[in-house]
C-alpha cells in the first residue's frame, strides 16, 4: 500500500527526531512492502520566520490531503523570553490541533524492564507501571477567551468545556480500558472548579449507563501529582482535561526514566497526527544528542492509526531490542556514545531484517475509535 504522510518537523530537535523516525518508516515500507511518502510543511518558529504565520494555510493542506501527520516539535528561546510577543510558535500546534479536530491525545507511559534503573524514581515503585494518558486536547483553558486589560495590569484565561466535549474523550477512554485493566482515574480539581464538576456528572453517567465493567475512579489533580511517583502502578487508563495532562504527562516520563521516550497520538473523527511529548529542547539542537524514540515510537503509533499494527509492533520490537542493548543517547546514560543518529540507524536497521524480529504480542491494545492502536 501507498501511504501519504504530512511531515511537519518544526523548531529545535524537531527535525534531528523526526527524520529518524522518517527513516524508520522507510524502513518499515521496506521490510513490509509499503510505499510512505512525505510532504514536508512549515510550522513553529521556522514558519514564523519565513511567513510571518506559525500555521501557514499551504500546511493545513499538506496535513488534509495526507493519511496522517508526523509532527516534530517546535518552540525558540526568542519567544519563551519575550511575553510580548504577539505572534508564537506554540500557536501553530494549537491552530492545528483545532483545525483537525484532534480532541483526543493518548500519550501511554510505561517503565521498561530495561531502564528500571535509569529512573530516579526507586524500582520496586515502578516495575510494572503501565498506563495511558488521555489528555483532552482542544478544549479547556487553552482555547477559552483570553483577556489583557489596556494598562497591562489584569490579564484572564477562560475555562471552558461543555457535555460533548467531555463525552466523546470519555467513551474513547472506556473503550481503551476495555481492552487493558478495566480502570479509568478521572483526574480533576473537583473540589475547586465548575467544569471540573461538569466533568465528573458526565463521566458517572457514561460509565454507569455504558461501561459497567469499567471502574471508575477519581483524583484531584494535587493528590494525582504525588500519587503518579509514589505509586504509579495504580493507573491504568487516566482521563483529564488539556491543562492537567499536558502537566501530569511531563511528569509521567520520570518513570520510563526520560521524556525522550514518550510518544503521543493525536485523534479525532478524521484526521491523525503524531508526535513526542517533548518539546524543542533548543539547548540540544543540531548536536545529535536528542533521543529519537520518543519520535519513532510516534511513528509506531502512526502505524497502529493507519491499521499497520504487526508494523507498528516491530517498531516497539525493536526499540525495546536497543534499550535492553544499551543502545540509548545520553539522557539514559551519561556515559553513552551513541548519538540521536547513531539510535536511529540502530533501530532502522533492526526493522529491515524485520523477520528476524520476535512480534511481541504482548504489547497492549489501545483503541481509538475505529482504529485500533497496539
Ligand atoms: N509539542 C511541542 O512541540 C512542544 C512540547 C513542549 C514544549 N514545547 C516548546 O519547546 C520549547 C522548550 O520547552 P521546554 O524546555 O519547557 O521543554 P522540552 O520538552 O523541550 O525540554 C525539557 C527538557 O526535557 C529533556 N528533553 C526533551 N526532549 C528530549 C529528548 N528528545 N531527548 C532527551 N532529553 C529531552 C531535556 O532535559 C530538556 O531540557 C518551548 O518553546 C516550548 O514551548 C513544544
Ligand atoms: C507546546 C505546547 C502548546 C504543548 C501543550 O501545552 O499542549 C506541549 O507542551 C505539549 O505537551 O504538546
Ligand atoms: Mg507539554
Amino acid at each position: 500500500m501507498e501511504y501519504k504522510i504530512a511531515l511537519l518537523s518544526g523548531d529545535g530537535i524537531g527535525p534531528e527526531v523526526a527524520k529518524q523516525a522518517v527513516n524508520v518508516l522507510e524502513s518499515v515500507g521496506k521490510a513490509f512492502g509499503h510505499t510512505f511518502t512525505f510532504e514536508e510543511g512549515l510550522v513553529g518558529a521556522i514558519a514564523i520566520d519565513k511567513t510571518g504565520n506559525p500555521l501557514p494555510d499551504e500546511t493545513i493542506k499538506i496535513c488534509l490531503r495526507g493519511d496522517a501527520v508526523l509532527f516534530g516539535a517546535i518552540g525558540d528561546p526568542k519567544y519563551d523570553t519575550n511575553p510580548d510577543a504577539k505572534v508564537r510558535p506554540e500557536q501553530g500546534l494549537l491552530k492545528l490541533r483545532k483545525s483537525l479536530g484532534l480532541y483526543t491525545n493518548v500519550r501511554p507511559v510505561k517503565a521498561y524492564p530495561t531502564l528500571l534503573d535509569k529512573s530516579p524514581l526507586k524500582r520496586n515503585r515502578i516495575e510494572g507501571a503501565d498506563m495511558l494518558i488521555y489528555r483532552e486536547l482542544t478544549g479547556g483553558i487553552y482555547f477559552g477567551e483570553k483577556h489583557l486589560s489596556e494598562d497591562g495590569k489584569q490579564a484572564s484565561d477562560l475555562c471552558s468545556y461543555s457535555e460533548e466535549e467531555i463525552s466523546r474523550i470519555a467513551r474513547m477512554a472506556f473503550e481503551a480500558a476495555k481492552l487493558r485493566r478495566k480502570k479509568v482515574t478521572l483526574v480533576d480539581k473537583a473540589n475547586v472548579l465548575e467544569t471540573s464538576r461538569l466533568w465528573r456528572r458526565v463521566v458517572t453517567k457514561i460509565a454507569k449507563e455504558e461501561y459497567p465493567q469499567i471502574e471508575l475512579d477519581f483524583l484531584f489533580v494535587d493528590n494525582a501529582a504525588m500519587q503518579m511517583i509514589l505509586d504509579p502502578r495504580q493507573f491504568d487508563v487516566i482521563l483529564t482535561e488539556n491543562m492537567f495532562g499536558d502537566i501530569i504527562s511531563d511528569e509521567a516520563s520520570v518513570i520510563g526514566g526520560s521524556i525522550g521516550l514518550l510518544a503521543s497520538a493525536s485523534v479525532g473523527d478524521e484526521h491523525g497526527l503524531f508526535e513526542p511529548i517533548h518539546g524543542s529542547y533548543p539547548q540540544a539542537k543540531g548536536k545529535n544528542i536528542a533521543n529519537p524514540i520518543a519520535s519513532i515510537l510516534s511513528a509506531a503509533l502512526l502505524l497502529d492509526y493507519l491499521g499497520l499494527n504487526e508494523e507498528g509492533n516491530a517498531v516497539r520490537e525493536a526499540v525495546d531490542i536497543a534499550l535492553a542493548n544499551g543502545v540509548v543517547t545520553s539522557d539514559l546514560d551519561e556515559h553513552s556514545t551513541y548519538g540521536t543518529k547513531a539510535v536511529g540507524d540502530y533501530i532502522s536497521v533492526l526493522i529491515q531484517s524485520a523477520e528476524e524480529l520476535v512480534v511481541n504480542l504482548n504489547h497492549q491494545n489501545i483503541s481509538l475509535g475505529q482504529s485500533t492502536i497496539i
